[in-house]
């Protein structure tokens, strides 16, 4: 019974990231353009998200800060989800809502991109980072799943969306790790061009 759950996982995750394969190609390759771009001009990343996703944040900007896999200088991505004193200072005395946008407002600089994570796309605190990101003349990289939710309509010409075709929390958040590696990739080969394992 165990076993039988165990392998739908595998195989409803493997034919998930096979189907949206096709997708989210583009969509990603834009996302690692504009990052390396930010990046090259002396900006920076601000990443933003909810459980799963706050994690999501965390490991992307120790991908950039300390390295992908290849050696390079640092790179400046800041995870909006680590600061405990932030966070609870802000949910206290303003709300939870507020936790992400009043720091994007705090580092936030035009030029700089918001990666925003949300499987439902509806999450109010990233929906609120997203305004104040947009306000600042920032881009926003957002990853979603669920046919967006609110974030997707947010989004405007200029900023990315890449959302994962699929309703299940866990499996969105499976193809939302894959392209973070596509992203540290992407701009690790922006960088030195070819790939590492060529
Ligand atoms: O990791 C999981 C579920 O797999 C949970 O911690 C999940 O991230 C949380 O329920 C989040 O609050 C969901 O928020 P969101 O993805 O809809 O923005
Ligand atoms: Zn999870």
């Amino acid at each position: 019974m165990i076993n039988q759950r165990i392998l739908a996982h595998f195989h409803e995750s493997a034919e998930l990231k096979a189907r949206a394969a096709a997708d989210l190609a583009e969509p990603i390759a834009a996302a690692v353009e504009l990052m390396f771009s930010a990046l090259s001009n002396g900006n920076k990343i601000l990443a933003c998200g909810n459980g799963g996703s706050a994690a999501d944040c965390q490991h992307f900007a120790a991908e950039l800060v300390g390295r992908f896999e290849r050696e390079r200088l640092p790179l400046p991505a800041l995870a909006l989800t680590t600061d405990t004193s932030i966070i609870t200072a802000v949910g206290n005395d303003y709300s939870y809502n507020e936790i992400f946008s009043k720091q994007v407002q705090a580092f936030g600089q035009a030029g700089d991109v918001l990666l925003a994570f949300s499987t439902s796309g509806n999450s109010a605190n990233v929906l609120a980072a997203i305004d104040v990101a947009l306000e600042r003349d920032m881009r926003v990289v957002a990853l979603t799943g669920k046919g967006g939710g609110a974030m997707g309509k947010k989004l405007t010409e200029a900023d990315v969306h890449i959302c994962v075709p699929h309703d299940r929390t866990a499996r969105i958040q499976e193809v939302h790790l894959l392209t973070i590696h596509c992203l540290c990739d992407g701009i690790d080969v922006a960088l030195f061009g070819g790939d590492a394992n060529d």
